[in-house]
């Protein structure tokens, strides 16, 4: 038993339709809600499946996991979930909202729509001590495609999803072991140097360490093939990112991806729609949460 594109058709038409609306307006008054959606519907797969294990709020729950501390839009998913409940009590799993609301944000940032399949139902467990198979910024690309590799989640989907960070940013602190070493020059000298001493600039040594930065330079409002593009020419601002470009299987699908937007698009709703299936909940297993951030 699996998800099913239009599983709310008869039991909550508007599902959908109320769930865009909301990250709609959110994005309205705060854009960076829609990298925010994107990233916190990955953590949410990567750790015990897709069923909104990250949503749930309390002590050592997920959320106060190194790794999810600067997650946001969690207020987005609260908002569509109490307008869900009035429209279909019960119905509607957190899980989906948040899956339905990753989609929503790519298109929201001039992205490729795709159809989600729904019916994920909601976990009952969040344990910070379970964040331990989301990759790290410092992994080579033998350890990024491990832990994608465990999830079935081929090179291909690994590349293509890392794109994700064609939007969004990351603190400085991610990234600021790239661009100093003790002496106060660059440490990378694989990083384009003429663009080190912006990234020091936006990032001063000893600075604010949780300042932010675009991930995709230049264009880290808009879900476009840039940060490819970027990445050929030595602009990664991640570690993780950058290998992308030095390893030759990962390169040559980078070097697709930026010579066709469509290549991309397709395989990146492709991949979206792989990883959202990640140990789902479906049937009779788990609970459809009233509240987002509580079990029942
Ligand atoms: C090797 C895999 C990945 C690594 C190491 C990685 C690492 C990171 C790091 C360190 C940040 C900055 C976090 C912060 O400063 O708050 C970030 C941001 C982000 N990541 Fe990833 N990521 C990976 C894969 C993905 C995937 C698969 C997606 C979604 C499809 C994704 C979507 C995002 C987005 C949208 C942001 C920006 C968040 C924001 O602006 O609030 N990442 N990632
Ligand atoms: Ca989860
Ligand atoms: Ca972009």
């Amino acid at each position: 038993q699996g998800t099913r594109i239009g599983f709310y058709s008869t039991t909550c038409p508007n599902a959908e339709t109320i769930v865009r609306t909301t990250v709609t307006s959110h994005f309205g008054s705060d854009p960076r809600i829609a990298p925010g959606l994107l990233r916190m519907h990955f953590h949410d797969c990567f750790v015990q499946g897709c069923d909104g294990s990250v949503l749930l709020a309390g002590p050592n729950s997920e959320r106060t996991a190194g790794a999810n501390t600067n997650l946001r839009g969690f207020e987005v998913i609260d908002d569509a979930k109490t307008q869900l409940e009035v429209a279909c009590p019960g119905v509607v799993s957190c899980a989906d909202i948040l899956t339905l609301a990753a989609r929503d944000s790519v298109t929201l940032t001039q992205g490729q729509r795709w159809e989600v399949p729904t019916g994920r139902r909601d976990g009952r467990v969040s344990l910070a001590t379970n964040v331990n198979n989301l990759p790290s910024p410092s992994d080579p690309v033998a350890i990024q495609q491990r832990k994608f590799s465990a999830f079935r989640l081929t090179t291909r989907d690994l590349v293509a999803l890392v794109g994700g960070h064609t939007i969004g940013t990351a603190a400085c602190g991610f990234f600021t072991n790239r661009i100093f070493n003790s002496t106060g020059n660059t440490a990378d000298p694989t990083m384009d140097q003429t663009f080190v001493p912006t990234l020091q600039r936006l990032c001063p040594q000893n600075g604010d360490g949780s300042a932010r930065v675009d991930l995709d330079n230049g264009s880290g409002n808009t879900f476009d093939t840039s940060f490819f593009n970027n990445l050929s020419r030595g602009r990664g601002i991640l570690q993780s990112d950058h290998v992308l470009w030095t390893n030759p299987t990962t390169k040559s699908i980078v070097q697709e991806f930026m010579a066709s937007s469509s290549n991309f698009n397709v395989q990146f709703a492709r991949s979206m729609v792989k990883m959202s299936n990640i140990g789902v909940k479906t049937g009779r297993s788990g609970e459809i949460r009233r509240v987002c951030s509580a079990v029942n």
